[in-house]
Formats: structure tokens, sequence, C-alpha cells
């Protein structure tokens, strides 16, 4: 027999909650589980869209053993939502009477949970935060918010779940979001935001969770209208992929920049300076011109013959009206389906004064007439989109008239092919040209819409690549996140003011984060001497971490000593991650194999078995790893165009640890990092 458990010992009673909470989530799918859709409908169509609505439903009601109902409880004092108690947990579940056991994260009676503090206690009597154990309630912590007697201190279980290892792919962090960064998580769906911050100051994080929020607020109207997060890479958006499905959500889309704009196959690069003038925004003029250049005016009278008689409109006429359509702010195909219908009105006036009285049907008939098509397809002809970049960028005639006075000579020369291609298939198209060829497709048909877009590691997109991303979300808004300092393409923002207005959202709220979640504060500090060098003017993260890190620079090391560096590495629990230039990866691999020593690519997800990834630096962006072995920076910045690039990718090397770092290095250390005197 069991001992007696005292019934006043509140982790019992939790737990009690907990497993009734449980009990109550499973009574919950198992009612969505027993619903026989036969008898509702009996439409094909709709049975098969009900049946994986159902589907989505039981998949949002598992109950994951490792990932806890609540995370924790609010009290209110008696005047305010009637003293009630709150149990605040990433889904709302009821009881069979259809009173809340667990509140939604999201919804407005949680959001104390994070906001509220002893200044300002938000009517809360009581904070309680749970600590979990695989799976197991173990522990509860208790803020008296308004009471004075109790000073302020720091959550333990905050910290512990702050500085808790790392493996596998990115988590959420319902349970310890931050007031700064729940700010932004709820602010509002109307307005675009932009977020400014340090590496690991939690920018992805919060994007992603703004996403869940704004999902539950405004459900109906984003179910329609869709959301997108974008990321810069496969690696990245495999790493972060799992955080919205375990809040819930499954419709997200994720893409990067280049799958928006995959109008052609991408299988060329370009160099630097080209891709520069071909990501700056003054090529959306030079393409505007150029579609417009189809349009020519009438010279001729049209002549319609219907039955015995005919009906003439001047040349003047036809002018006026193709003049008008170039006036006014539509595409060019949206103008081109409404020109025989406004040449087909003018016929039709035509009629009326000589006492017909044409219909709509005789209007439309008109603007099928031969005659009338022939005028649309020679005044207003039909624009291909990738030819007429085909064309730009192979014909220097075509570019120079319409990039006159607005790219110098030396520019177009870089826009120009050396060999230029015979067609849209064989051409060697880069991802620069598909963001014109993207460009052009706008200016052709409007592109569609959406309700929100989150747009990560912002700073490295060029203007013409936040022009696309800023017309997949023209009716909507976005959460632009990113940090000026990571900028590692030539073309890198240097303002988000500027940004914005190349996205469409000029004005738009900057807001910044500077506490950081990932780097530990010896190794932050150290990654911080680079700021001067590579972006003056931006204030270094101010770690929250307990830890202060492991970090050792090892000197005069070979890629044996690597290889001994991430086995030390492999001694802690957690993922490894190898960072090292490019162009040091063969070898690297190579003394990894020789070894024995299996490692993962970026994004693959880490195991308890397999937990090193070997990572190019090129690809480290946004990714984070347990313990970090950094292979010789300066090879890292040397693999760059200019020093503030290397600089930066350097940067971005150095602050993917969660708690420890190693440097090996041979070649002499950036002197920015050269140990002091
Ligand atoms: N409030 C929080 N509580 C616990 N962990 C957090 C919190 N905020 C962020 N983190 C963790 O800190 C780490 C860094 O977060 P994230 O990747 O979102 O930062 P970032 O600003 O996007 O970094 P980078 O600039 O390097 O891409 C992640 O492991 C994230 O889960």
């Amino acid at each position: 027999m069991s001992a007696a458990v005292p019934t006043d010992d509140p982790l019992v009673r939790e737990r009690a909650h907990l497993a009734s909470s449980r009990a109550a989530l499973r009574a919950m799918r198992e009612e969505v589980e027993a619903l026989d859709i036969k008898d509702v409908t009996a439409n094909w169509v709709n049975s098969i869209v009900l049946e994986r609505q159902i589907e989505d439903r039981i998949k949002a009601l598992a109950d994951l053993s490792h990932t806890p109902l609540f995370f924790g409880r609010l009290d209110y004092l008696p005047p305010t939502q009637h003293g009630q108690r709150f149990y605040i947990g990433r889904r709302h579940v009821h009881d069979a009477h259809g009173d809340p056991m667990v509140i939604d994260w999201r919804a407005p009676v949680s959001q104390p949970y994070y906001q509220a503090s002893k200044k300002d206690p938000q009517d809360v009597g009581l904070r309680r935060r749970f600590g979990y154990t695989g799976g197991e309630l173990t522990a509860y912590e208790d803020e008296r918010l308004s009471d004075p007697a109790e000073l302020e201190r720091a959550s333990r279980l905050l910290q512990t779940e702050i500085e808790r290892p790392r493996v596998g792919p990115m988590r959420d962090i319902v349970a310890t979001i931050q007031p700064e960064q729940d700010e932004i998580v709820r602010s509002d769906l109307s307005g675009t935001l932009c977020v400014q911050g340090g590496p690991g100051t939690g920018k992805t994080a919060v994007g992603l969770h703004r996403v869940a929020y704004l999902l539950y607020a405004h459900r109906e109207r984003l179910a329609r209208t869709g959301t997108l997060v974008i990321g810069p890479n496969r690696s990245f958006l495999q790493y972060i992929e799992q955080v919205l499905p375990a809040l819930g959500e499954l419709e997200v889309k994720q893409a990067t920049v280049d799958d928006l704009v995959a109008h052609v196959e991408v299988r060329g690069t370009d160099e630097a300076a080209t891709a520069v003038v071909k990501g700056d925004a003054r090529m959306a003029e030079v393409l505007r011109r150029a579609v417009r250049s189809h349009v020519t005016l009438p010279s001729e009278p049209l002549m319609v013959v219907r039955g015995s008689r005919r009906w003439r409109v001047p040349a003047h006429e036809l002018e006026e009206i193709v003049t008008e359509l170039t006036e006014r702010d539509i595409r060019y195909g949206a103008a081109r389906e409404a020109l025989p219908q406004r040449i087909a009105h003018a016929v039709l006036v035509r009629m009326e004064q000589a006492g017909e009285a044409p219909d709509d049907r005789v209007q439309n008939a008109v603007a099928r007439n031969p005659a009338v098509k022939a005028v649309v397809k020679e005044c207003w002809p039909p624009v291909d989109p990738a030819k007429l970049v085909l064309r730009l960028l192979g014909d220097a005639e075509f570019l120079a008239e319409h990039a006159a006075g607005i790219l110098d000579e030396e520019e177009q020369k870089l826009l120009l092919w050396t060999k230029p291609a015979r067609s849209v298939k064989t051409a060697k198209w880069s991802a620069a040209d598909a963001v014109l060829i993207d460009e052009a497709t706008d200016l052709v048909e409007r592109t569609h819409s959406l309700g929100h877009v989150v747009l990560d590691e912002a700073q490295d997109l060029s203007p013409m690549q936040y022009r696309a991303v800023g017309r997949r979300c023209t009716t909507g808004s976005a959460t632009v996140l990113g940090d000026l300092a990571q900028g590692t393409t030539p073309w890198a923002t240097q303002s988000w003011q500027t940004a914005l207005a190349h996205l469409g959202k000029p004005g738009s709220r900057v807001e910044e984060l500077t506490a950081g979640f990932r780097v530990p504060s010896e190794v932050i500090a150290y990654a911080s001497r680079l700021l001067p060098h590579m972006a003056p003017g931006l204030a270094p993260v101010e770690s929250v971490r307990e830890n202060p890190g492991a970090f050792e620079i090892r000197a005069g090391g070979d890629a044996g000593a690597v290889v001994t560096a991430c086995v030390d590495a492999l001694g802690h629990e957690g993922s490894i991650g190898l960072i090292a230039a490019d162009a040091r990866i063969g070898v690297l691999a190579e003394a990894l194999e020789e070894a024995g020593l299996s490692y993962l690519a970026p994004g693959e997800e880490t195991t308890a078995e397999s937990r090193l990834t070997l990572v190019p630096a090129s690809l480290a962006k946004g990714l984070e790893y347990d313990y970090v072995v950094l292979d010789e920076p300066a090879a890292v910045v040397d693999g760059e165009p200019d020093e503030r690039t290397g600089l930066r990718r350097l940067y971005v090397s150095l602050t993917r640890a969660v708690s420890g770092l190693t440097i090996v290095h041979a070649a002499p250390l950036p002197e920015q990092l050269a140990p002091r005197a």
C-alpha cells in the first residue's frame, strides 16, 4: 500500500489538475473521432473537406507526452475575472460542461502571464510557473505580484528553460516569452512591424509565435487570405518547421525568396557587381518602361463590319482610348483585357447614334470582332515576362532604350550577358534574374497578396527582393525580422526605414530586442568585438544566460585538432556544430570520415545518436548548436569578397553557440579578435 498523500500539497493538487485536463483533452478528441460525417453531408467534395478538417482537429488535440498541457497558472484578484484561476497552456481544453480546464496562451486572459510585473500586477494575485521533467510535473514557483512584502526575484524555472540543452529542431518558447517579446507577438495585425535584434535575441522565435497569435486572433480572416513565413534557405526552414505545428498551427506556408520567384530554373550565378545592379530598385523602373514600350498608338482607323453595315472609329479616337488606358494605374494585362471592350464601346456609341439599340451581347460580339482583335494585337500585344527580361539582358539596344537616364553605361554593361541566351529555356538564369522576372510578371498581372508575411533574416535582401516580398502582402501586413550586423550580401540592408520603403510599407514601426537568449556572456562579448568594425552604432547583445559559457581558443590546430575539438564537444550533452569557411568543408569532411565520426548537413535533424553537424559558414545564419567548434576564423573572413562582409560572416559563425565555443586555428586570428596585450 502506498503512503497516504497529503492533499494540501500543492504539487499533488496541480498533478491532479493535469491528470483531469488530460482526461478532458482525451474526451474532446474522442468526441471528434466519433463524428460520423455521413450524417452531415452527402456531397463528395464537402465530405473530403470535412474529413480533412476533422483529421487536422484530431491532430491538434493530440496529447504529446513531452509537451506539457499547461505551463503556468494565473489567479486573478477577486474584483477581476471574478477572481478566477486560469491554467495557461498551448491549447484550450474544456471539461464535459464546457468549462475551461486550460486556457490558450494567446487568449486575452493569458496575457498578464507574460506582461504582469510587481510594478504593474495587472490584477494578478498569483502567477505560478510549472517545471516538468520528462513530461512529469515536478516543480512550481510562485510570484505574488500584488504582495508588497514579496521581493522581486529572477525565476529559476525560466532560467532553467533558457539554459536547457538543445537537441533537434527549434522548439517553441510559449512558456517563457518575455514582456518585450510578447508585445511584438501580440501587436496588431493591421500594421507592419520590423524587429532589429542581435544574434539570439529571439527574433525567429518571436516571428513564429506572432504568426500563431495572429492565427488565433484573426482565424477566419487569415484562413481566407493565408500566411507565409520566409526564411533564408532550406536548412533554416527545416530547422524551424516544427515550431508552428507544435503550437497547433498546421496551415502556415514556409518558403525562401527564391521559391517565391521560381518562374524559371536557376542555373547561373552573377558576379557581385552585376547582382547589385540587378537587385537595385531602379530596375523596377527599367522593367516598367520595357513592359509599357509594347504599347503603340494606332495609326489607322478601325472598320467593323456587321451584317450590311460598317462602323468606323477614327485613329485619333482609338489613340485616346489607348492613351487613357496607359495613364490608368492598372496592370498591363488587365488593360489589355479592357481594351477590346473600350473599343467596342466606341462602336456601340456609333450604333446608338444611328438609331440602333445594341445590348451587352452586341458589345461582347464587337469586342471579339477580328478587326478589333487586330487593333489590340498591334497596340497592346501580350508580354511574356521571362522573354522580356531575356531581351533586356541580351539586347544592348533594347536595354539602353529603357535604362536611359536610370542606369549609367557601366551599369548597363554589367547587366548584359556576354553570350546572349537563345531562349527562356536555355538561358542560365541567376537568382537575381528570377526576381526581375517576378517584377515583370507583376507588371503584367497583379501578384496574389496574403494576409500576413513573416520575413526572417531580412537584412540580406536586395531592394528588388523586398519588392517581391512586398507584393505578396500588399493587402496584408508583414513582420520583418533581422540584424543589420549580420548582413552578408553585397546589397545588405543599411537602414530598416529604406528596406521598409522597398517593401511597400514605409514608416512602419521598428522595435529593438537586445536581451540575448542563445549566446553565453563570454562568447557574445568576444564576438561583439567585431561590431565596431563592421556595424558601428549597433549596441552589443546583453546575454541573459547565467552560464558564462565554455570558451576556448586552440592555436596551431590542423584538421586533426578540429576533429579532437569535435570529439571533446561530443563529450557534452546536446547538439554540436562544426562551422567552417565553405572552402574548408571538403578537407574537414574527409578528416571527420577518417576519424570515423558521422556528421549531418545543416537543417538535418539531430538525434541523440547523431549530434554533429558540419556547417559551411554561408549556411550558419539563423541556426544554433549547443556546442560550436569554429574552424579557422581567418578563412571565414577570407571567404568573402570584402573585409566587412567577412567580419560579418565571422560574427554570425561566432554567435551560434548556446553552451560553448571552441575556436581552432592555424593561421593568425583576424586582428579584431587577436588576444589583447
Ligand atoms: N523568451 C525566451 N525563452 C526561452 N528561450 C528563448 C526565448 N527567446 C528566445 N529563446 C531562444 O533563444 C534562441 C535564439 O532565438 P532565435 O533563433 O529566435 O534568435 P534570433 O534573434 O533569430 O537569432 P539570429 O539573429 O542568430 O538568427 C532560441 O533557441 C530560442 O528558442
